[in-house]
């Protein structure tokens, strides 16, 4: 058996992550399963946790196996990805899960574990991960997608949103983000946003936001990017510009099952280097994180993420 870590977030979905993680616990006992676990204190704390993880030992293979929602898989990807001794593995417990979604893993978090201890004895599947350096030349990773302009700001209203709790309490997590949609969407101002995917430019007029995708899903279930794929090495950039406040509600309804692509106003594309500029800084975020404003350079590391997932060996 491989050295299995858990990280866990004890305040994801509200603390609700704490009843979960004793449920794992039990599992764990129960199978008899020799384990490792460290519980988060604040932000930023999964990252150095895992770093620390992945350096200790660094001949040892180690699986850390994150426990939460798709804050604290970023900060655990951020602190062991470009260690070749660790690989990673998710059990949902988090509001959104959109990590889950895109990577085929069980919903419910026992049923997550149970298929993770059946898939550890074989072989991780190598995903392809995205590499976002921004002004401060910082390297940041993301797994599930990074965006800049409107939906960057919603994510950061929803980090800090005392609603989130809320909404969770009542089982509703999920909707925190069409809660701060519809709140921004007739005060948000559009910008002049310019891309360049793998050297062609492009300038776009009026923008709402522009999404790079790793995996389809975003904000809780949304099929922002409904071809995305982290196995063919490249990103999915959608660009939606020029649509009205009244028709992006519509456009957005569709969002729930990827049709939002066939608008007018709704561009995709696919590559492997995107640098996106505005003309106002606007706010950026990876995988639902705050990580500055623009410019920011986005490329992708084709496979070179081991993790244990549904779909293990594709
Ligand atoms: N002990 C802690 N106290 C406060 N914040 C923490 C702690 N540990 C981690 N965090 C931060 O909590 C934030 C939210 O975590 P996470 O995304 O895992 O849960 P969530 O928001 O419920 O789920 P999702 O992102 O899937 O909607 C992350 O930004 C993470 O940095």
């Amino acid at each position: 058996m491989e050295n299995i870590y858990f990280i866990i977030n004890p305040q994801a979905k509200n603390g609700h992550c704490q009843k979960v993680w004793r449920r794992l616990e039990k599992v764990l006992a129960e199978q008899k399963i020799p384990y490792t676990f460290f519980l988060t204190e604040y932000r930023g704390h999964a990252t150095e946790i895992a770093q620390s993880i992945a350096m200790k030992e660094e001949e040892m293979e180690k699986v850390i196996v994150t426990v939460g929602g798709d804050g604290t898989m970023h900060e655990v990807v951020n602190g062991a990805a470009t260690y070749p001794n660790v690989k990673i593995a998710y059990i949902p417990a988090g509001s959104g899960n959109d990590f889950s979604r895109g990577f085929g893993i069980p919903k419910n978090p026992v049923s997550a574990l149970n298929h993770l201890l059946k898939q550890i004895k074989g072989e991780a599947t190598l995903i392809d991960i995205g590499k976002i350096l921004n002004h401060d030349k910082e390297e940041i990773f993301f797994v599930n997608n990074m965006g800049v302009g409107f939906d960057a700001r919603i994510a950061k209203e929803v980090n800090q949103s005392k609603i989130k709790g809320l909404l969770n309490r009542i089982a509703l997590g999920k909707l925190v983000y069409v809660y701060f949609l519809l709140k921004n969407l007739f005060t948000y101002q559009r910008s002049l946003i310019e891309i360049m995917i793998d050297g062609k430019s492009y300038t776009f007029d009026s923008a709402w936001f522009v999404t790079v995708s790793n995996q389809p899903f975003y904000g809780g279930g949304m099929k922002i990017s409904p071809d995305a794929s982290p196995y063919d090495g490249l990103l999915n950039i959608t660009v939606v510009h020029n649509i009205s406040r009244l028709k992006i509600l519509f456009v957005f309804i569709t969002v729930f099952w990827g049709g939002h692509v066939s608008f007018k106003g709704v561009e995709t594309f696919t590559g492997k280097e995107i640098k996106i500029s505005s003309f106002h800084p606007l706010h950026a975020h990876a995988d639902g994180e705050e990580i500055g404003s623009t410019p920011v350079t986005t490329i992708t590391c084709r496979r070179v993420l081991p993790i244990f997932s549904k779909v293990s060996g594709q």
